[in-house]
C-alpha cells in the first residue's frame, strides 16, 4: 500500500480501484489479525464540527489499537468555534499532528485544509462525500459475498454524502450501483459523471426515481437518512416524498433472496428502514459498524506508512 503514503482522501474518487481493492484486503488482514502494524507516537487529529459517534470512536480506537495518540479537536473547544480561518487553522495544526481526519459541512473546506497543511487529511463526511464509510460498506458487502464481482448494490433515499461515495466507491471495486431517489433529491450529477468515468465500462451506474426497479434481484439494500445533519429543518416535510423509498420487508423480498440490508446509522426506524428488517437475519448493520474500524485502520496504517 506504498502508493497511499502520505496522501489525502477527500473523496472516494481520490482512490484507484487497485488502492481500492489492496485496502480492503489489508482492512480484512487487520480484522482477522495476520497483519498488525504499528504507527508509534503518530497523532491524529479529529476536527469534527458536526456530531459522530461511529467515525469518532472508530478512528480514535483504530489509532490507539495501531500504537498511536488521538486528539479531538471540535469546533467547539477551538478558536475554529470562534471563526479563525481554516488557512490559519490549517497551517498551525500542521506544525503538531501527523494526521488529520476533518467533519464538516463544505467539501470546499477540506480542500482549502488539505491546501494549507502539508499533512494527510481525511475526509471524516462533508455535505458532498462520506468515503470512510464506503469502505467499511464494501468491506462488510465482500464479506457477505466472498467476492465483489458479479454485486449489484441498490441505494433508496436521499441522493446525499453517502449516495455519493458509495456511487464512487462501487464504480471503483466495479459493483453494479443503483441509486432510487424521489424527483429532486437525486444525486449530484457531477458525481454522478465521475462515477460513469470511474466505473470504466465495469459495472453500471443507474439513477432512478423507481424504487423497485431498483432492487429487483439485488445484492445489498442501502439506506440512510432521509434528511442529514444541517438539513433538520425539512426532515418532516420530506415523510411523504421519500415513504415509498423505505427499506421493508415487501421491498426486501424483491431483491435476491441472499440480499443483505445496510445502514451507515444513526436510522430513523419506521422512516427510511422498518424495525423489522434492521433486527431481521439479513441485516448486516452491526457488521458494517464495526467495519468501520477494520476499514480505518487500513487507511491509516497505509496513509502513515505502516503496512
Ligand atoms: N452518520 C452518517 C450520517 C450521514 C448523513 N447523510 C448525514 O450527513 O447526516
Ligand atoms: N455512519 C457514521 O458516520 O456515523 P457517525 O455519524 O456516528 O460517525
Amino acid at each position: 500500500m506504498d502508493s497511499l503514503k502520505g496522501r489525502n482522501l477527500l473523496s472516494m474518487a481520490d482512490l484507484t480501484s487497485t488502492e481500492l481493492h489492496g485496502l480492503l484486503a489489508l482492512a480484512a488482514q487487520l480484522k482477522d489479525g495476520t497483519k498488525r502494524p504499528k504507527c508509534l507516537n503518530k497523532v491524529l487529529g479529529l476536527v469534527f464540527s458536526k456530531a459522530s459517534t461511529r467515525t469518532r470512536v472508530s478512528f480514535s480506537v483504530a489509532m490507539y489499537q495501531l500504537g498511536g495518540q488521538v486528539l479531538d479537536l471540535n469546533a467547539g473547544v477551538t478558536q475554529i468555534g470562534r471563526g479563525e480561518p481554516t488557512a490559519d487553522t490549517a497551517r498551525v495544526l500542521d506544525r503538531y499532528l501527523d494526521i488529520v481526519a476533518i467533519r464538516t459541512f463544505a467539501q470546499s473546506e477540506i480542500e482549502e485544509f488539505a491546501e494549507y497543511a502539508s499533512i494527510p487529511v481525511i475526509n471524516a463526511l462533508t455535505d458532498l462525500e462520506h468515503p470512510c464509510q464506503i469502505l467499511a460498506d464494501l468491506l462488510t458487502l465482500k464479506e457477505a459475498f466472498g467476492t465483489l464481482e458479479n454485486l449489484t448494490m441498490s441505494y433508496l433515499g436521499d441522493g446525499n454524502n453517502v449516495a455519493h461515495s458509495l456511487m464512487l466507491g462501487c464504480a471503483l471495486a466495479g459493483v453494479h450501483i443503483r441509486v432510487a431517489t424521489p424527483d429532486g433529491y437525486a444525486p449530484n450529477p457531477t458525481v454522478v459523471k465521475q462515477a460513469i468515468e470511474l466505473s470504466q465500462g465495469r459495472s453500471e451506474v443507474i439513477i432512478t426515481t423507481d424504487p423497485k426497479a431498483a432492487v429487483e434481484a439485488s445484492h445489498a439494500l442501502y439506506t440512510d437518512v432521509w434528511a442529514s445533519m444541517g438539513e433538520e429543518a425539512e426532515a418532516e416535510s420530506r415523510i411523504p416524498k421519500f415513504q415509498p423509498y423505505q427499506i421493508n420487508q415487501a421491498m426486501l423480498d424483491l431483491a435476491n433472496e441472499q440480499a443483505i440490508v445496510l445502514h451507515c446509522l444513526p436510522a430513523h426506524r419506521g422512516e427510511e428502514i422498518t424495525h423489522d428488517v434492521m433486527e431481521s437475519s439479513q441485516s448486516r448493520i452491526w457488521d458494517q459498524a464495526e467495519n468501520r474500524l477494520h476499514a480505518q485502520k487500513a487507511l491509516l496504517a497505509a496513509i502513515l506508512s505502516a503496512a
